[in-house]
């Protein structure tokens, strides 16, 4: 066989390579050494022993098909990989996927020395220089030790009035609706959340509470941008490219970005603004992020001008935080306000609760008050657990030395992930995980199910602003709740069964409510 095809093929290959020799050339060199890398993925490489499916073995782009193709699908087939494989999978030629919740213990938790892996972090190329963008653990240490102080229990005590500001708002919003007309909280949500961040990290309003139907510009292209993150993945350089585009050709493709380029110019005017004059930050109506930033603390509480960071770091930051608080709460509070419409049982709970804590609807609520409020705290820690915060599994680099995950010693240099999902759903932790049972966390033994809520993951590079996304949920849904009398509209639980993993989920229904009567 081998004969043949050297006697019929290599003459005509030797023709080739001598009438064009170079582009011949090329590709017989290209060919053989994508052989090489090929034959070494799967036979060599450190990860080689470990199970999974060849052709991730081989290619990133195993993953990209189930991203890319199957729209955000590529969740799903790894616990259907997990299922064929047992609890540890080789999804990528470098990558393993966990399942037993002991190994998210070992990639996550406080202690670890793992790096964020570029892999998945270099898609955020709108905040590469931020807290969330860093891969190194070091300066992400940095930046959080500036940030931490503002993101405190005791900063968002002193800032819950700018919260309940515009919660107030959005309700005030809802009231004035016409009777009968359908609100879509996706949106409602959205738009409130987003406000909350910009108010209370930079003092500036975009008015995302006044638009009609809250499908502000800047909401509706947030949504759209989600969208592209798979594409930012796998064609990181192109897309880096083409948001870089001049203003004018990206709003002739997309006429929505003007409100998000306006937003992008204001932060920048701003923050030239305070560099240019410090003394523009006494004018600025609350603390903000750049009251940390532009005048950075040592430990000792001194200001120290040497810290600060470069001005497209600030601006990173801006984006990393409008990004990461926006959507994650938007959509706790959809999920939330979703099961307790369905299920009336819930709903009354929830809402005797509040009456007896708050009784006059019209007075100011305590946070301090609701945070007692044993039923309502339950049903937000089941509302987290059901909308699972961030969905993609996030990678981790191993190192500085090999490391013993779930049980298993794994080479240092490997990038490990386990999604949230497989944990929030694991039925030997939550029993009946499908089911939405705020009672669960209202058990003795429920103490011991908070290890595994993790929807703002754990350890070093947890979620920075755990304590703000915590007020804002029991001062979002204690209002709602208290002040407004809600049914659902053309929704039901069905919608929200399936989501399309795009780091966050994004649920295939939306969620309209009417007021009722
Ligand atoms: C329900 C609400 C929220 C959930 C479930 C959530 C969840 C998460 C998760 C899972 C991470 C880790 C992401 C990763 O490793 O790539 C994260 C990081 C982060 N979150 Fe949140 N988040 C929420 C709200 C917020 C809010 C309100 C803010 C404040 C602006 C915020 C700021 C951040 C930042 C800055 C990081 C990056 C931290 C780091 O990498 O060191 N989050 N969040």
């Amino acid at each position: 066989m081998l004969w043949s095809w050297q006697t019929t093929h290599l003459p005509v290959l030797m023709d080739i390579l001598t009438l064009y020799p170079t582009p011949a050339l090329l590709l017989g060199s290209l060919s053989a050494w994508l052989v090489v890398v090929l034959a070494y993925r799967l036979f060599v490489h450190p990860l080689s022993r470990f199970p999974g499916p060849k052709l991730a073995a081989l290619t990133e782009y195993y993953g990209g098909y189930y991203d890319l193709i199957e729209d955000g699908g590529l969740l799903f087939q790894i616990e259907r990989l997990h299922v064929k494989y047992g609890p540890i999978v080789r999804v990528g030629p470098n990558t393993l996927h966990f399942s037993d919740p002991q190994a998210f213990a070992d990639i996550y938790t406080n202690g670890t020395t793992f790096a964020k892996s570029s892999l998945l972090y270099d898609s955020f190329f709108h905040s590469y220089e931020s807290s969330h963008g860093y891969v190194d653990l070091h300066e992400a240490r940095v930046r959080r030790g500036m940030l931490n102080p503002f993101f405190s229990r005791r900063a968002i005590l002193k800032l819950r009035y700018v919260i309940q500001g515009k919660i107030d708002r959005l309700i005030t919003r809802i009231k004035e609706y016409p009777k009968g007309r359908p609100i879509d909280l996706s949106f409602a949500f959205r738009s409130l959340t987003m406000e909350i961040i910009t108010e209370y990290c930079f003092s500036a309003s975009y008015d995302a509470l006044e638009y009609p139907d809250f499908r502000h510009p800047l909401v509706v292209v947030f949504q759209e941008l989600i969208q592209n993150f798979w594409l930012s993945k796998y064609f990181t350089t192109p897309m880096r490219l083409f948001a870089s585009s001049p203003t004018w050709l990206l709003l002739k493709m997309n006429p929505g970005m003007l409100d998000y380029i306006n937003m992008k110019q204001d932060l920048e005017d701003r923050i030239d603004r305070y560099i240019k004059d410090e003394s523009a930050l006494e004018a600025v109506e609350h603390e903000t992020i750049f009251h940390h930033l532009i005048l950075p603390r040592t430990k000792d509480g001194v200001i120290d001008r040497s810290l600060r960071p470069s001005r497209r770091s600030l601006v990173d930051e801006a984006f990393s935080l409008l990004g990461a608080g926006s959507d994650t709460v938007g959509n706790t509070s959809c999920i939330a306000t979703l099961y307790a419409l369905s299920n009336p049982d819930i709903c009354r709970k929830v809402k005797e609760e509040l009456r007896q804590a708050w009784p006059d609807p019209e007075t100011v609520p305590e946070l301090t008050v609701l945070e007692q409020l044993p039923y309502l705290t339950a049903f937000i820690k089941e509302s987290l657990r059901f909308s699972h915060g961030v969905v993609t599994p996030l990678p981790r680099v191993v190192g500085p030395s090999d490391t013993r995950i779930g049980g298993v010693l794994v080479p240092a240099g490997t990038v490990v992930e386990m999604s949230c999902v497989l944990i929030h759903k694991n039925p030997e932790i939550f029993k009946d995980p499908e089911t939405f049972n705020p009672d669960r966390w209202l058990t003795p033994e429920s103490k011991d199910l908070e290890t595994y809520l993790v929807p703002f993951s754990r350890g070093p590079r947890m979620c920075l602003g755990i304590n703000l996304a915590w007020c804002e949920l029991y001062l979002i849904l204690g209002s709602v709740f208290r002040r407004l009398d809600f049914e659902l509209y053309d929704t039901s639980i069905e919608d929200f069964k399936d989501f399309k993993e795009i780091f966050v989920p994004v649920w295939k229904g939306s969620m309209k409510v009417t007021v009722k009567q």
